[in-house]
């Protein structure tokens, strides 16, 4: 069965500097949604109102017909992946596969190199192995949807691609809607791609649509 995504009318504007004012972005499980924008036009504000977790005026976000006003009590319809990072470091790997109620080996199916670090804390890997556990612990969140703010700053093309796999896999019950400036990676994978510009998201059609939105001119 098909689920569908929404979020729009959502404003935010930080004293006179409005941030926000024309969003609509749609999406359906079996998609990957992109969200590209210039530093500073407000992805990151944008992904945390959907959560929930920056409060705003107005906004209307729904998943079917569920509305969510604090997303984040409603792990079950939405997960985000924050730009910092948000395990705590003492973590073991162990404790945080079972708390995500994950397989450590299907993990190594994708990634041997951690055959060794089970037993370790997160914190003690280096800053891409440790963002790429937060990542793929979010990608297979069992969640109808699930933003990923920056998901591969720090990680190399091949973990990338991998990951890539890995989304492909939840994919059919399971919407994403990812921003990152590695914004190759994101033409190469998405379904849809929008562009926030000037408080507004436009939904692209083409890469000249996106050129001409002033996003990959000199990105
Ligand atoms: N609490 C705040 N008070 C005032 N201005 C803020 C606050 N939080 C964010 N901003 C401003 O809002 C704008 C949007 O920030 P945001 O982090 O959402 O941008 P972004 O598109 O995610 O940027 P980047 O690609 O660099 O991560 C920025 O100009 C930022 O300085």
């Amino acid at each position: 069965m098909k689920h569908v995504f929404r979020a729009d009318g959502i404003q935010l504007s930080f004293g006179l500097r409005c941030i926000l004012s024309d969003i609509y972005i749609g999406s359906e499980t079996g998609m990957i949604t992109g969200l590209l924008g210039r530093n500073g036009q407000g992805k990151s504000c944008l992904m945390n109102i959907i959560y929930g977790t920056l409060p705003t005026t107005d906004k209307s976000v729904r998943v079917d017909d569920a509305r969510l006003l604090e997303a984040f009590r409603r792990p079950d319809l939405l997960t985000y992946l924050p730009q910092f990072n948000y395990i705590p470091k003492h973590l073991r790997l162990r404790r945080i596969f079972l708390d995500f109620e994950l397989s450590f080996d299907h993990f190594l199916s994708h990634f041997p190199e951690y055959q060794k670090v089970y037993e370790l804390p997160v914190g003690s890997l280096s800053g891409g192995q440790r963002r790429l556990v937060e990542v793929y612990c979010l990608i297979k969140s069992k969640a109808l949807f699930t933003m990923l703010d920056e998901p591969f700053s720090h990680l190399s093309p091949v973990q990338v691609e991998r990951l890539k796999l890995v989304m492909e896999e939840e994919l059919p019950a399971k919407g994403f809607l990812v921003t990152d400036h590695m914004y190759h990676y994101l033409l190469g994978f998405c379904h849809q791609v929008y562009v926030l510009q000037n408080g507004k998201t436009h939904l692209t059609k083409s890469r000249e649509d996106i050129e001409r939105l002033g996003y990959l001119a000199g990105a």
